[in-house]
């Protein structure tokens, strides 16, 4: 199973399968949402935390997420899967607490905007374990469909259980507060009186407002309309569907699509689905399909596809992806390498995540590539005009891929763009030296955040007079199936940015991945 499995609510659904308030036992449908079983006894007037002092396993699982984020800077999609095998959770329980887990994560801010209105003091004063138990109670109580006594009954039972006695009783007495009214209401209460955009988006859609600021700077700069901001926050806060990729020559979806995924829309050899426990597919163990956003799949083959007038050497073409681990788009672009009968370096810095890019290559004949171990800025002055064509797919903030880390948004700071722009303008420098002349680099982000993208980019082409912007939206509607991807930036009032391409997952519903493709003459 997928770690994004069944976590399929934004935290704004609505909560209309939640009108039964009847007591009895639980029982959880396909969805993992829970259900009543018929009784006619109302008990959500009883103090619920004397009723239940054991907790759930499903809860369970998302309070230890929740505390290992909290706690140990865990990453969620990588603690969720570990707990539920650990707690033997079932598929519906399974899916019960994904949706737990990612929704109050993702949702943390508008929750934390409610709690502040029903407790006594600061929430930086509380036990963070009694934050975390309330912030998985307000989940419940505010986007999924539990009913109102089961998320009070089991919350504090979850409290009473792992926190102890009287802790449980806050928690009773706050979530019964939230419970008092529905959604909408307190996001009305919560923005009354504000005029200021960002603040109200932030609250309305849970992102911190440094982020909100840069989404819509970010949108204007690639010419389209700010008041897309809406459907920008609300796609981060939807589970992100599977996407595989077959790699060319070598992979086949037909077992994929015997499983049920359907064909990708935007990029060829591609496919789609909800979840699904894909080690079941032969052909994504032996790694010929793997798991890549669509947004990286077109972005790599943007690069293989381009148009480049450099001289192979001997008639091989020569690659090289300079910031390769764990090494997603090496293992595309090393298939497609060994099509054309080119050869790739692949190169990272970090050892760990070497092996990775190794094991990720496995699948193509090892005669097509070479992984180094190293760090990427010393390339250019090591192998100045070797390459026809080089990714620099840039470390960053990954203010694009939101949508698949809940917490990266609570995790990130302002600092962290300015800590990672000088790292990302000596790579492209390297890659702009180790580039053939006529050869061409593909300058990628998984961030639109301007000051990583445009800016790194034209600072950097700024220093050299013989660069030339390629049009990457042009070369995106090469690669796509549609011939007509609309990431291209037509409308910008800047003509160097019309030239910049940029994916947005509530457009292509991918990564909000950035391209620039600078030739050098
Ligand atoms: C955005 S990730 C690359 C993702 C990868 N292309 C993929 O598709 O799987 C950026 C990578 O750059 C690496 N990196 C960090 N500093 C680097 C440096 N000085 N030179 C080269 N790579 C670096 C990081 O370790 C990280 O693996």
């Amino acid at each position: 199973m997928t770690s994004e499995q069944g976590g399929r609510s934004s935290h704004q659904s609505n909560r209309s399968g939640q009108g039964g308030n009847s007591g009895g036992v639980r029982r959880r449908d396909d969805a993992g949402r829970e259900r009543n079983r018929s009784t006619t006894r109302n008990r959500t007037d009883t103090a619920p935390g004397q009723r239940t002092r054991v907790a759930d396993p499903a809860r369970l699982v998302a309070f230890e997420v929740l505390r290992a984020v909290s706690a140990d800077d865990a990453y969620a999609n990588l603690v969720l899967p570990t707990r539920i095998r650990r707690h033997g959770l079932d598929r519906r329980d399974a899916g019960f607490a994904t949706e737990l887990t990612y929704g109050a994560l993702r949702a943390q801010g508008t929750y934390d905007a409610i709690l502040t209105q029903c407790v006594d003091r600061p929430l930086s004063e509380l036990d963070p374990a009694i934050l975390d138990a309330l912030r998985i109670g307000v989940h419940q109580l505010m986007a999924m469909r539990v009913p109102t006594h089961a998320a009070l009954d089991q919350t504090v039972g979850l409290a009473r259980a792992v926190i102890g006695a009287g802790p449980s009783g806050l928690v009773n007495a706050v979530l019964r507060k939230v419970a008092a009214k529905e959604l909408p209401q307190w996001l009305s209460e919560l923005t009354e009186g504000l005029s200021d955009d960002v603040k109200i988006a932030s609250i309305e859609h849970s992102h911190p407002e440094w982020i909100v600021r840069s989404m819509r700077q970010a949108l204007v700069a690639h010419g389209r309309d700010v008041s897309e901001i809406t459907a920008l926050l609300e796609a981060d806060n939807e589970a992100p569907v599977v996407n595989l990729v077959a790699l060319p020559g070598l992979g086949d979806l037909s077992e994929a699509f015997e499983a049920g995924f359907t064909p990708g829309e935007l990029v060829a050899d591609s496919a789609l689905s909800s979840g699904g426990d894909l080690s079941r597919l032969e052909s994504v163990r032996d790694g010929s399909v793997r798991v890549q956003d669509a947004g990286s799949q077109l972005v790599a083959r943007a690069l293989a596809a381009v148009e480049i007038t450099s001289e192979p050497n001997d008639g091989e073409e020569r690659w090289l992806d300079l910031c390769a681990g764990p090494g997603g788009k090496a293992a595309l672009l090393a298939a497609l390498a060994a099509e054309k009968g080119a050869w790739i370096l692949a190169n990272e810095p970090s050892v760990h995540r070497a092996k990775l890019v190794s094991q990720a290559l496995a699948a193509v004949p090892a005669d097509t590539w070479t992984v180094r171990t190293g760090d990427g800025r010393d390339i250019g002055k090591e192998h100045p005009d070797a390459f026809d064509r080089i990714l620099v797919d840039a470390p960053c903030t990954g203010l694009g891929a939101l949508r698949r880390r809940p917490e990266s948004r609570w995790r990130r700071k302002l600092s962290d763009v300015a800590e990672l722009g000088p790292l990302q303008r000596e790579l492209l420098t390297s890659a702009l030296q180790a580039v053939k002349p006529g050869g061409v680099v593909a300058y990628v982000t998984c961030s639109p955040h301007v000051a990583e993208t445009i800016a790194v980019v034209e600072d950097v082409m700024r220093k050299r007079d013989d660069l030339e912007l390629l049009d990457a939206g042009a070369a995106l509607d090469a690669v796509s199936l549609s011939h007509n991807v609309g990431a291209g930036n037509a409308a910008s009032a800047v003509p160097a940015h019309q030239k910049m391409a940029q994916l947005w997952p509530h457009i292509h519903q991918s990564d909000a991945m950035f391209l620039a493709l600078i030739r050098k003459n």
